[in-house]
């Protein structure tokens, strides 16, 4: 799914006006009907008291329409205009006066206005700025924030939290409404899924508002949200007369002393990913223990026990993942630099290899063109610098990657690969994945995924997408806190099978239709 920038959002708004024939208004009517239906459905009529804080522009003309609807249907609601500004918009001014023709008559609130009383069983809807906020709100606005925080009642925010910024990070925390849920428009926004503005919404659900199709199938976003749906058409099928030479082979250079599991959760996961052959290169003290608990690898041992002091191999990987376990110990740091200068093949880059580049970035205008890094916040620091906040974050990563035409995974609770000027924000994985060795498996599992075939950054995208998958896969037999990088590797089979599952037969497909007269 496309993620939308709001100019976009605003273009696909006007490209439906004009090509459906219709108004603003009924736009903004059909936005109501998804908002009332959403609801409804879930409240089915029951006597709670619903606030609705609407806004001057035309987020708050949602609000006024959905409260039409809601009045139409019995709920018990109350009405209030957050009056921040003169600059009504039209269409709000529209459903103020038929809201007005029904005999509502919102409250209006003001810097001096007497806050209403919430209760903790009641449900607020948050139709107060939409995604044309454009500078912090005023003070006053932020004590009604922090009043609507305070209530401790279910928020619900009309496409955005309001006070959230589409491009920006807010200065002030408090000056945000922190929704348990939020419908937004047609498209998810890119700022659900930043660890700093993500924490505004608790869940989030797009409703669908007819925005003209072919405006949205035609323009190019530069992020798009993973999910299953854009994963299939990247899976490559297995062909009947393929064989183990065809799949590809894997290299995985890495372990040290007491750090072996790391090359054997990498090797396993390129192996289960898919690739015909996996080879583990690791001091000669791994060799055992992969022997013994993995005869599926190959096994090729360093001349030191305890370290990779040398980086020398007589076979033909197709592409080799470097890092996992590594160490840093003097003569592995001076292998790996040896290593990274001269080797020709595709690469997977981890751990202490990010760091080794970091340290050298020389070594990064050596590495082969598409090479996967794959850092976690830290190691992305130490790789492109010290970011102002996650949009800065997500720029320079994209610069970096331009520079070294590199793949960048930047790991997090929604992992979003960067490439060519493009981000793919990753939507599956959960808390339980935060545990050693599950960015190991993920290295493998990239490997794995570029032996048989997938280009770089397919690879990527999709071997973050089906490690969230096996963990979620995981978790749910284990809990949170079991969960282990080995119960991955043991999902990774059944996140593939999970691409082909149909989707379960949920009673909300009906929740779209347009409300009962
Ligand atoms: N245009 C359309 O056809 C549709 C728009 N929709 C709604 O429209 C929203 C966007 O509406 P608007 O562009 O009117 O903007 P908002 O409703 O988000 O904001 C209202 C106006 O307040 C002003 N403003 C911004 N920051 C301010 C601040 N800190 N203090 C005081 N005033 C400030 C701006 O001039 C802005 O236009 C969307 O989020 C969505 O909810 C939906 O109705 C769907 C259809
Ligand atoms: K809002």
């Amino acid at each position: 799914m496309k993620i939308f920038s709001a100019k976009q959002i605003y273009e696909a708004d006007k490209a439906t006006i004009k090509k459906n024939n219709i108004s603003s208004d009924q736009l903004m009517e059909g936005a109501a009907v998804q908002l009332f239906n959403w609801l409804h459905y879930r409240i089915q009529g029951a006597p709670v008291k619903i606030h609705l804080f609407c806004g001057i522009g035309n987020n708050g003309g949602d609000g006024i329409a959905l409260a039409r609807h809601l009045q139409d249907h019995g709920y018990n609601i109350a009405v209030y205009v957050v009056n921040y500004s003169k600059k009504r918009s039209d269409d709000f001014l529209v459903n103020l006066d038929r809201l007005k023709d029904r005999k509502i008559w919102p409250e209006f609130l003001e810097e001096n206005s007497v806050l209403p009383e919430i209760g903790r069983d009641d449900i607020i809807v948050d139709a107060i700025f939409g995604i044309g906020l454009n500078r912090t709100p005023d003070a006053w606005v932020v004590h009604l924030f922090e009043h609507i925080q305070k209530s401790e009642a279910f928020v619900l925010s009309v496409d955005i939290p309001s006070g959230l910024f589409t491009d920006r990070v807010p200065e002030d925390e408090k000056a945000v409404v922190k929704a348990n849920h939020t419908l937004s428009f047609q498209v998810p926004k890119l700022v659900f899924f930043l660890p700093e503005t993500g924490i505004f919404t608790e869940q989030w659900e797009v409703l669908d508002i007819s925005l003209d199709p072919e405006y949205l199938t035609n323009t190019e976003t530069d992020y798009e949200l993973i999910g299953k749906n854009e994963m299939l058409p990247v899976y490559i099928p297995r062909e009947k007369f393929s064989h183990k030479g065809t799949h590809g082979h894997g290299l995985i250079i890495g372990g040290s002393y007491g750090k072996i599991g790391a090359v054997h959760l990498a090797s396993k996961a390129c192996l289960q990913s898919g690739s015909g052959l996996v080879t583990a290169y690791v001091p000669k003290c791994g060799y055992i223990p992969l022997q013994t608990n993995f005869p599926e690898a190959m096994v090729l041992t360093d001349v030191d026990e305890n370290h990779i002091t040398k980086i020398e191999f007589d076979i033909d990987p197709t592409v080799i993942g470097v890092g996992v376990g590594l160490g840093k110990d003097k003569a592995t740091v001076k292998a790996l630099e040896e290593f990274l200068g001269e080797n020709k093949k595709p690469l997977v880059i981890d751990a202490d290899a990010l760091n080794l580049l970091s340290e050298n970035k020389d070594l990064l205008e050596k590495i082969p063109a598409q090479s996967v890094l794959t850092p976690h916040p830290k190691e992305l620091e130490r790789l492109i610098g010290k970011w102002k906040d996650d949009f800065d974050k997500l720029d320079t990563a994209k610069k970096f990657s331009k520079q070294y035409d590199c793949i960048l995974v930047i790991k997090g609770s929604h992992t979003i690969t960067v490439y060519d000027n493009k981000g793919y924000v990753n939507t599956t994985g959960n808390p339980g994945m935060g545990t050693g060795g599950t960015g190991d498996v993920l290295t493998g599992m990239i490997t794995g995924l570029i032996a048989q075939g997938y280009n770089p950054l397919n690879a990527a995208v999709f071997g973050v997408y089906l490690h969230g998958r096996a963990g979620d896969i995981a978790v749910e037999k284990t809990g949170y806190q079991a969960l282990t990088a080995t119960d991955v590797v043991a999902n990774i089979g059944a996140a593939f099978i999970d691409l082909f599952a149909q989707p379960e037969n949920r009673p909300e497909a009906n929740e779209n239709e347009r409300p009962q007269e």
